[in-house]
């Protein structure tokens, strides 16, 4: 189990990456390879991201890792560069012994100001430009977002953000990623794009949302609302058949419901369906797959191409890691990457969150702006702080 045996004299805990998943939790420490090779064409075969990490397995072998693994972060635009590396050593830890790993929370420092990218006006500005985009072209489906900048009078501890994710999303992907210029990526994703073991595979997608209430009563209400709601049926059903397009050539067999469920965080509901299948070619990687699937009309849109071209075209900054990927793979294969949402980057004073959501014709801008807010409320809750 503790790949890092041999190689704590090694141990750089400044470089601590941390993901976890399914009730156990991968630990790495200090950094063996950075990979920086852009993600695009990353399922081929013997090229690109796909030689730059064999090889780089290959020498981690050679270095004495007898299963070296790769984790951390491919931004949004696959065309960017990818924030991989092979850590120096790593563990599996059962999730139930973290506390240990995050700390006891401490306290949060003093807000000292924050502001909203776009602001309200631009935002829903930009919804309406998508939903006119929408009436005069192919494009069916955008997902647009925004980005809260918070400044506090010192720097956050990324520890105490942690131990607060975990405690609202114990079911969730939460992840720490130290990045190259001294930030970290860090949130708790409810949405898994790709799981492989072996031969089979799991994605859950997600979308279609409603903000929960405090009161039990209204909280139902607000899911039974969403589960009925045509609109987000609609946006739910473009992710789905999308990703059941792409796998189903891949696998011999796909297990997609009919109709999606219901699922919750401690500030969201989601429409959510769980596909499962079975590989046709079980050498296939986790990250090659989440390479072919990346990005879904869960953060892009539907066509993927066009609404990409809508996104550039009305968010007001580029969203790097933000709706790419986490997670990790193994040389086997294996591996998990979910998509990185319900996060932002702390670096040194400040905390940028991230928040989408997907757009189509029957949206209300007003209401979108409402659910972005919402799905920031995880983040700044974390920090002790109000939606
Ligand atoms: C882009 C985000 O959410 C996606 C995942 C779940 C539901 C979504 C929605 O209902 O729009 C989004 O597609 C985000 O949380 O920032």
């Amino acid at each position: 189990m503790l790949e890092s045996l041999a190689l704590k004299q090694n141990l750089n805990f400044e470089f601590g990456a941390l993901f976890a998943s399914n009730g156990r939790e991968l630990l790495s420490s200090g950094i063996h390879e950075w990979i920086s090779v852009p993600a695009r064409g990353g399922q081929d075969r013997g090229q690109g991201l796909h030689a730059a990490v064999e090889a780089a397995f290959e020498r981690a072998r050679r270095a004495g890792q007898a299963n070296p693994i790769l984790v951390g972060a491919i931004p949004f635009d696959v065309r960017e560069p990818s924030c991989l590396y092979v850590p120096a050593a790593y563990e599996w830890r059962e999730q139930a012994a973290v506390a240990e790993v995050v700390g006891e929370p401490s306290g949060v420092p003093d807000l000292l100001d924050q502001r909203s990218l776009p602001d309200e006006d631009g935002f829903k500005k930009a919804v309406e430009h998508a939903i006119v985009n929408f009436r005069h072209s192919d494009v069916r489906k955008a997902v647009l977002s925004v980005i809260r900048e918070l400044r506090f009078a010192e720097s956050m501890d990324v520890g105490r953000l942690l131990a607060g994710l975990r405690a609202q999303n114990s079911q969730g992907y939460l992840f720490r990623i130290p990045l190259p210029d001294e930030g970290e990526l860090v949130g708790v994703s409810p949405e898994l794009l790709i799981r492989k073991e072996g031969g089979r595979i799991v994605s859950n997608p997600l979308a279609g949302s409603a903000k929960r209430q405090p009161d039990p009563r209204a909280d139902r209400a607000a899911a039974e609302q969403l589960e009925r709601s045509q609109k987000d049926q609609y946006e739910h059903r473009l992710v789905i058949e999308n990703i059941r397009s792409i796998l189903a050539p891949l696998c011999a067999r796909l297990d997609v419901p009919a109709a999606p469920s219901l699922m919750s965080t401690a500030a969201m509901w989601h429409l959510s369906t769980r596909i499962e299948g079975a590989l046709q070619d079980p050498a296939m990687t986790a990250l090659q797959l989440a390479c072919i699937i990346h990005p879904t009309p869960a953060v892009c849109g539907f066509p993927t191409e066009s609404a990409h071209k809508l996104i550039r075209y009305v968010e007001p900054f580029e969203r790097g890691l933000f709706t790419g990927l986490v997670g990790w793979c193994d040389a086997q294969g294996n591996g998990e990457w979910a998509i990185t949402i319900r996060c932002g980057i702390a670096r040194h004073d400040t905390l940028r969150l991230f928040a989408g959501a997907g757009i189509v014709e029957a949206s209300n801008p007003a209401s979108e702006w409402e659910e972005v807010q919402a799905k920031l409320g995880t983040m700044l809750s974390a920090c002790g702080l109000a939606a």
